[in-house]
């Protein structure tokens, strides 16, 4: 494999400069096991393991290696001596920097962040156009996406199975705005040429999506070959259970590559950030942004645009219902793994309350 077949370009050319004359080769970790990466470069697949200094002068688990990193590594002197066919091993000397990760705060340690997967450049959001359909769900993982700085793509899969397929698409694209939306059937291969744009040479691509939206049918479409198991039976026995020891990092016939980590596949609402939460919703950001108070809850405040916009049917009720779930649970996530800022939350709250108390008492009563 070539380096840009891998998705080595000047952004990473530049970061690995340092590395460069020292007997370095820039590498891509294709899987990343407890002790050991594999990696695919210019040379084949290596097996490689961090240095200590890596380790040990890395402040957090988050700057250590992960699926989709260019790393700089170098090979034992058994590797180099060896001939093809030869499996090759190496010491990772370093990560290079990420264009984009997706993180999620690591269950049960507050400030560690878990990187599942980087260097992705678009995300593909699979929505199955059967029970799986749900405009709201579709954007939470709106908001993954747009955390992770990668381009998002929703793809409406089992177009087969939907009596009016264009018209659930033309309700999506009410709602995503500027990202593309994308029909198809993965199973039977409909619409999947529309994917084009995004699996061009060198790119890398993740797909997101709940439990029995077609991922693995997917991928396994894109590879043209069956590389992992689907189907009702395996599904239900799978559940919740990975065993995987294949690469996360595959090639695809035509040149992309794409990430499927199990990581990635139980993302729920980890890692996303308010701004991510308002900039899906930009209309609500909109108007909270014109709220007499700066840290109104449009609850029930005097001078809230949000309520004033829901009363004459400016703003769609829906939408607010939406939004207002997922700053619950995007703050929920993110308070039960951190007490700290379990804490802090209960302050701010303390302070909104005695804050509406002051107000009540300058203004009389609300209501
Ligand atoms: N009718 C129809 N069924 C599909 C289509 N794509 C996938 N399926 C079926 O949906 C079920 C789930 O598909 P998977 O590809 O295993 O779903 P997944 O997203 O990988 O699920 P997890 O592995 O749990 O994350 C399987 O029974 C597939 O055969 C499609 O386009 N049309
Ligand atoms: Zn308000």
């Amino acid at each position: 494999m070539t380096l840009s077949s891998l998705g080595w370009d000047d952004f990473f050319a530049g970061a690995f400069q340092p590395f460069a004359s020292e007997n370095f080769l820039p590498a891509r970790v294709a899987l990343e096991h407890k002790h050991a990466c594999v990696l695919l470069s210019a040379r084949g697949e290596i097996t490689a393991t961090c240095t200590g200094r890596l380790l040990h002068e890395t402040a957090t688990r988050a700057a250590l290696p992960a699926v989709g990193d260019w790393v700089a590594v170098r090979l034992r002197p058994e590797s180099l001596a060896s001939g093809a066919g030869v499996a090759l091993v190496g010491d990772i000397h370093a990560v290079l920097p990420r264009r984009t990760a997706f993180t999620r705060r690591a269950v049960g340690d507050a400030d560690a962040e878990q990187v599942l997967a980087t260097n992705v450049d678009t995300v593909f959001l699979v929505t199955g156009l059967d029970r799986d359909f749900n405009l709201r769900r579709i954007e939470r993982y709106l908001a993954v996406a747009r955390a992770s700085e990668a381009q998002p793509v929703v793809v409406l899969n089992k177009s087969d199975l939907h009596p009016d397929a264009r018209g659930a698409e033309a309700e999506v694209r009410r709602i995503t705005r500027t990202a593309p939306v994308v029909t198809l059937s993965a199973a039977r291969g409909d619409g999947i040429a529309a994917l084009a744009p995004w699996l061009v040479p060198g790119a890398t691509v993740a797909l997101l999506g709940s439990s029995g939206a077609g991922k693995s049918t997917l991928i396994n479409r894109l590879l043209g070959k069956q590389r992992q198991d689907t189907g009702p039976l395996s599904h239900a026995m799978n559940k919740g259970r990975h065993t995987t020891t294949h690469r996360e990092l595959l090639a695809l016939p035509g040149g992309a590559l794409v990430i499927d980590t199990p990581g990635l596949r139980e993302l729920q609402l980890w890692g996303v950030d308010e701004s991510a939460v308002a900039e899906t919703f930009p209309e609500v950001a909109a108007l909270a942004a014109e709220c007499r108070f700066p840290d109104c809850t449009h609850q029930r405040e005097p001078g809230c645009a949000v309520r004033a916009a829901l009363d004459d049917g400016t703003l769609d009720p829906t939408r607010w219902a939406s939004y207002e779930k997922l700053q619950r649970e995007q703050a929920y996530a993110a308070r039960r793994v951190d007490p700290v800022l379990a804490r802090a939350e209960r302050d701010r709250w303390k302070k909104i309350y005695q804050g509406q108390r002051a107000r009540e008492r300058i203004e009389g009563r609300w209501e």
